[in-house]
């Protein structure tokens, strides 16, 4: 897939058939013009599509063995109407993106919800070809498809014009306490 083909303005549709009518993620061509990127929910399997190492180019991941692996993803998908995370995968069946919704169900806003945007990233060499684009908008579309008033993230600046492009707006100040 070219990076032209991506830039395609049929993003949203694109992304739509990701949903099941049951609100569970479902493998989705990325593009509808070629399905040489796959966008879908993320797998055990997919500690050894590399997964780890797309994680890496966001932040320290650490050594992970498998059987670490396991146990988290086992824990995240039992509670799967909370976490949903996407991987996209290129025609190798490797992952070269990635992002994750995870849905906070409040009292406020008349027992509201919010999505929390976690964790996007993108293979370097694979960067520029609308992939974190595909993946915000995948991730938007379940927040809404869940009932999700509003979706927030925390970026740097240097991301900010990325996030803007994606439909988001500065609001507020992150602060951080860590332990
Ligand atoms: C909530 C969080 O997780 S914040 C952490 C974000 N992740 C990282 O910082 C990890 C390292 N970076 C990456 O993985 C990637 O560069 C990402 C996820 C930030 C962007 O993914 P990409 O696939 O490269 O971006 P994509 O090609 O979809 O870009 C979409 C648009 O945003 C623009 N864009 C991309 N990155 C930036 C940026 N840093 N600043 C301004 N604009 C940007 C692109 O030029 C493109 O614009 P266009 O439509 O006018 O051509």
């Amino acid at each position: 897939m070219t990076a032209h083909a991506l830039a395609s303005n049929t993003i949203p549709e694109a992304t739509k058939p990701i949903m099941s009518s049951t609100v569970t993620p479902v493998d989705t061509a990325v593009d509808p013009v070629t399905d040489d990127y796959t966008i879908r929910p993320m797998r055990r399997s997919d500690y050894n599509r590399g997964y780890l190492d797309v994680l890496r180019v966001l932040t320290t991941v650490g050594e992970i063995t498998e059987e670490a692996w396991n146990q988290r993803y086992d824990w995240i998908t039992s509670r799967n109407d909370e976490y949903y995370m996407l991987v996209i995968c290129d025609g190798a069946d490797r992952v070269v993106g990635t992002g994750s919704l995870i849905v906070e169900r409040k009292f406020i806003h008349s027992l509201g919800m919010v999505g929390h945007i976690e964790d996007i990233a993108v293979e370097k060499n694979q960067q520029g070809k609308k992939l974190g684009l595909r993946i915000i908008q995948a991730l938007d579309f379940v927040a809404a498809q869940v009932g999700c008033y509003k979706s927030i993230l925390d970026c740097s600046e240097v991301n900010e014009g990325f996030y803007v492009k994606c439909g988001f707006k500065r609001a507020g100040l992150e602060m951080a306490h860590y332990y």
